[in-house]
């Protein structure tokens, strides 16, 4: 199994409480992994410090991924309707800042398989005010792509999002596992998602964290 993430004897404490002690856990790569738990048990804080520790270079996390090619993707975003941004605007501000004013013709192409990936042909010129949840979360999705990642965590992308729209997002999410050789970690409460989609769950409770294998998927 190759490791995308390893930590070691992690301890996680916020002002008040220890949440984690002495985390020992592998996350594979090229796999989709499910961090789930009880609310408040700590998932967003274990992301935060995971994030965190290409700055603090914490010799209890290593990530087989540089910075730029980790993208997190939080829940909610606040976007005003009527913020005058389009949708394809939006999603370019992933690409990787070069020194040039305008985008070169790999990023023009690069943006363009990402919004026929996501399926926002037909609304990319829209605002992003006006899209409906599921749309805005395909044009957050999109536009951590457009960074190329390697590894891609989402934090309870799907929250708001009905059954069907959900669903299309999750298999959107486990077709980038062939595609683009990623590794995703999915934040969720939803058990019917785990069950479909996970290939491993990295359960957390109280001061722990357990890895565990889900059903064998096509990849
Ligand atoms: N900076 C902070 N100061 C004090 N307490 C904090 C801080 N950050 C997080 N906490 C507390 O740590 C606990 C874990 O928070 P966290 O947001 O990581 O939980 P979670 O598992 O992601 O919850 P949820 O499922 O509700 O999103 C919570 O009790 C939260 O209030």
């Amino acid at each position: 199994m190759k490791p995308m993430i390893e930590v070691t004897d992690l301890n996680i404490q916020v002002p008040g409480k220890k949440l984690f002690e002495n985390l020992n856990f592998i996350i594979p790569a090229n796999n989709l992994t499910c961090i789930t738990g009880e609310n408040g048990v700590g998932k967003t804080t274990l992301v935060k410090h995971l994030l965190q520790s290409f700055k603090s270079k914490s010799p209890q996390i290593k990530i087989h991924a540089t910075r730029s090619r980790t993208q997190y993707v939080p829940q909610l975003r606040n976007i005003d309707d009527e913020f005058p941004l389009s949708i394809i605007d939006f999603v370019a501000l992933g690409l990787h800042q070069s020194n040039l004013l305008w985008h070169t013709r790999s990023e023009k192409k690069l943006l363009q398989d990402v919004i026929q990936k996501t399926n926002l042909m037909a609304i990319s010129k829209r605002p992003l005010g006006a899209a409906s949840g599921g749309e805005k979360q395909r044009a957050f999705l999109a536009q951590a792509l457009c960074a190329e990642p390697k590894l891609l965590i989402l934090d309870e992308s799907t929250a708001s999002l009905d059954t069907v729209t959900k669903n299309e997002l999750l298999i959107l999410i486990r077709s980038l596992l062939i595609d683009r050789d990623i590794t995703v970690l999915f934040i969720t409460h939803d058990p019917e998602l785990i069950e479909k989609y996970a290939d491993y769950e990295l359960h957390l409770s109280h001061l722990q964290a357990q890895l565990i294998k889900k059903g064998e998927r096509e990849k």
